[in-house]
């Protein structure tokens, strides 16, 4: 059977998803020029390469449109329900490093635990007339996290699409979710992580869309051997 690999198409994980497939020895050609949304593989006529963004990847693959992907886990436990039945996580790949983190005003001196906060999110609407807010674009591990995991369920979460980590200093949010590698943004707008706030280590990650037809499809083992094997 013919199989379908994503890859981002743009954006930080580009450049080493294709050379991953490449040490697998799965050399990724384009079709027509640059700007094509297709691509094939040298030597292959049973793969074909399509090129998405890195959360449509989580998405597609969620939806069964496409066979396989190369895109971060914060994506793809962000964007489906139950998704260790829907995906197979078959590889981490080693790039593309960032944790999903709870992060609190650094002047938030008796805050450092989610202990901590959940104590702050009880009082939260005697003292300020409003439930504690969390700026985010990450919902669904935010919920997740909080309520079923510390079972805080006094907050309200602000969407953030983009410069989440400037929402308390400009009044939209007092605390933030958001992903952080090298700390720097952080720290720049005098944030901290709760020394339990880490939601979720994320790097990229080879998955693959469970689906019936795939059991027993020789394509599909040689895709997956060769990628646990190149790493
Ligand atoms: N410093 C970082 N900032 C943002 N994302 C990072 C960082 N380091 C690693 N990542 C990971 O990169 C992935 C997102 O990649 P990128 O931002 O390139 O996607 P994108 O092209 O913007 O995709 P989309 O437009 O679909 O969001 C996520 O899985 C994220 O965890
Ligand atoms: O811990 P750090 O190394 O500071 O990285 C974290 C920041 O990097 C990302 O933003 P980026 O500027 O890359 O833009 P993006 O959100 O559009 O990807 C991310 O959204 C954080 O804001």
């Amino acid at each position: 059977m013919t199989m379908t690999i994503a890859l981002p198409s743009k954006g930080r994980m580009k450049e080493d998803a294709s050379a991953i497939l490449e040490r697998a020895g799965l050399k990724v050609l384009a079709i027509g020029n640059e700007r094509s949304y297709r691509g094939r593989v040298e030597g292959r006529d049973d793969i074909e390469i399509a090129y998405l963004s890195a959360s449509e990847i989580a998405r597609e693959i969620g939806n069964g449109t496409v066979d396989f992907g190369v895109t971060g886990e914060d994506l793809v436990r962000e964007d489906l329900v139950d998704v260790d039945k829907r995906v197979e996580f078959c590889a981490r790949l080693g790039f593309g490093h960032a944790d999903v983190v709870v992060a609190v005003p650094e002047i938030w001196l008796d805050v450092d635990s989610m202990a901590d906060l959940g104590d702050v999110a009880a009082e939260f609407r005697a003292r300020h007339g409003r439930r504690l807010a969390i700026a985010t674009k990450y919902w669904r591990l935010t919920q997740q996290f909080f309520s079923r995991q510390h079972g805080i369920q006094l907050y309200r979460i602000v969407e953030s699409l983009g410069a989440t980590e400037g929402a308390p200093a400009a009044g939209q949010a007092d605390i933030i979710v958001d992903i952080t590698s090298t700390g720097s943004t952080l720290a720049a707008n005098h944030l901290k992580i709760l020394t339990d706030g880490v939601i979720l280590r994320s790097q990229a990650c080879f998955i693959r869309a469970r689906k019936p037809e795939h059991e027993g499809d020789a394509v599909v083992a040689d895709i997956v051997s060769r990628l646990t094997s190149a790493l």
